[in-house]
């Protein structure tokens, strides 16, 4: 079995082409992700405080140095005695020291007298004078004396009544000890800047003590679809109307990738409005980038090339399937990719070029996880073309072994049904137009 060797710029589509020929995948991909890197250069993002929790999926806009040590504190990893290791140090097995008065997490200890051992427990600060601790369970006896959770008793003649504890000799200074910074020192780099958000370093934040977080502004994004077939879901159809599926299906994709969608718009087949609507919102919205769905094609209706007939954009075709027409330029400056009108075209559009340019360029969204596939049943492509069909992967019945993937639906972009029903894209390379069962394929997982 080979390695996944689909990737599309190793394919034969990705190499240069003539004038008028489609351009490669990789081509494609190269260019969107200069125009993005192109406009996050000339307006890159600010930074904005938030809570831990809103800041879950952001990207750290700063380092953050710890401000005090973690612990804080010396403390005890385990319930049990607080002790001075130079008094456990033998000669016999077994060691008899006095009780002293415990220690619950949460307070402050007197300190530790010599040849006497603190229950302790876990989290509670370590005395000063002790420098291990020694588990209950190894203790003779392995409970704690009823007074562990008070002072000693003072008996009528005046003299502590102290219970004893015998305790196993020869215990190492340290042990059980969570050595005040030892997670992290104080003024050490807690986080880099750039960093993804989870819940792991938030939860180090918590533990810092810190409240808020500065991080990087989202990239703002306006989106607009086009068609005077389209018509908002909720609404009663005419005949020859759909409903809006691209607004949906890119807004969710786009807003997982962690951007605002400042606006969406269901534009009508004209391009003067199209043109209007998108100067005066560009004007109002400055986003950093414009995205429109339908109308780039060959029709005698195509609202998005005809608007911007003179603007900075190229409309073009890419050797991929679904997703060949494309649209890319600027308009008033600011960057502007143009998506074809079927949904799934729409979402293969996405994943194959914006995905990956805004991964780069600001390290939100991670890549898909990507997995070789053994296909379970022939398939057909054009060997033209860089074709993505959608499909159910099943993981590997052994470890080590190659996962299947089983294709749903055809290779049409209007079966949103069948993209429902996927958790994988499957990358049927160009180059070749056979794919019998059995030929491992590279996958990219939708689930995460
Ligand atoms: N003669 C040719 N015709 C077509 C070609 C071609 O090369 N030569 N390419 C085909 C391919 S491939 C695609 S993809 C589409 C792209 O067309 P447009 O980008 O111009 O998109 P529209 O025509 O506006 O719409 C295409 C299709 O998608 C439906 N649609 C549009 N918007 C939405 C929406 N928001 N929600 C759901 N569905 C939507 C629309 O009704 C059309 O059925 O062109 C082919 N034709
Ligand atoms: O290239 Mo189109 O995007 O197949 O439907």
């Amino acid at each position: 079995m080979s390695t996944p060797t689909t990737t599309p710029a190793d394919e034969p589509g990705a190499r240069p082409a003539g004038p008028g020929a489609p351009r490669s995948v990789a081509g494609h991909q190269e260019a969107v992700l200069d125009l993005l890197a192109a406009g996050f250069r000339e307006r890159p993002p600010g930074q904005e405080d938030t809570d831990l929790i809103s800041a879950r999926g952001r990207i750290l806009a700063a380092d953050v140095a710890a401000p005090g040590n973690l612990p804080p504190f010396a403390n005890s990893q385990m319930d049990g005695y607080a002790v001075s290791s130079a008094d456990l140090a033998g000669p016999g097995k077994r060691v008899e020291l006095a009780v002293a008065a415990a220690i619950p997490a949460g307070s402050e200890p007197a300190a530790l007298a010599p040849g006497t051992a603190a229950p302790i427990m876990t989290g509670a600060m370590l005395p000063s004078g002790a420098d291990a601790v020694v588990p209950i369970e190894q203790a003779v006896p392995d409970s704690f004396p009823p007074a562990a959770s008070s002072p000693a008793v003072e008996t009528t003649a005046g003299a502590a009544a102290r219970p004893t504890v015998a305790l196993p000799a020869g215990v190492p200074a340290g042990q059980y000890v969570r050595g005040a910074g030892s997670d992290i020192r104080a003024g050490a780099e807690a986080l880099p800047a750039g960093t993804v958000l989870g819940p792991g370093q938030l939860g180090l934040l918590a533990a810092l003590g810190l409240a808020r977080v500065a991080v990087r502004t989202r990239p703002r994004i306006l989106l607009l679809t086009t068609g005077d077939e389209v018509v908002e879901p909720g609404r009663p159809l005419q005949p020859g109307q759909i409903h809006d599926a691209n607004t949906t299906l890119l807004r969710a994709l786009l807003e997982e990738a962690g951007t605002t969608v400042l606006l969406t718009r269901v534009l009508a087949d004209s391009p003067e409005e199209f043109r209007t609507r998108l100067q005066e919102d560009l004007t109002s919205l400055q986003p950093d980038l414009v995205i429109t769905s339908g109308g780039i094609s060959k029709g005698a209706y195509e609202v998005v090339k005809q608007g911007l007939a003179d603007q900075d954009v190229r409309f073009l075709s890419v050797a991929m399937q679904p997703g060949g027409p494309q649209g890319i330029g600027r308009v008033a400056g600011i960057p502007f990719l143009a998506f074809p009108g079927n949904p799934v075209s729409c979402v293969v559009s996405f994943e194959m070029f914006l995905r990956p340019a805004l991964g780069s360029v600001t390290g939100l969204p991670r890549p898909r996880p990507e997995l070789p596939a053994l296909l379970t049943g022939d398939v057909h492509s054009p060997a033209g073309k860089h074709q993505v069909r959608r499909g159910r992967y099943l993981p590997p019945a052994e470890p080590g072994g190659t996962g299947q993937v089983e294709l749903l639906g055809g290779a049409s972009s209007h079966l949103v049904h069948a993209l429902a029903s996927s958790n994988a894209l499957v990358h049927l390379p160009a180059g070749r137009d056979s794919f019998p069962a059995g030929t491992e394929v590279t996958v990219w997982l939708l689930d995460r």
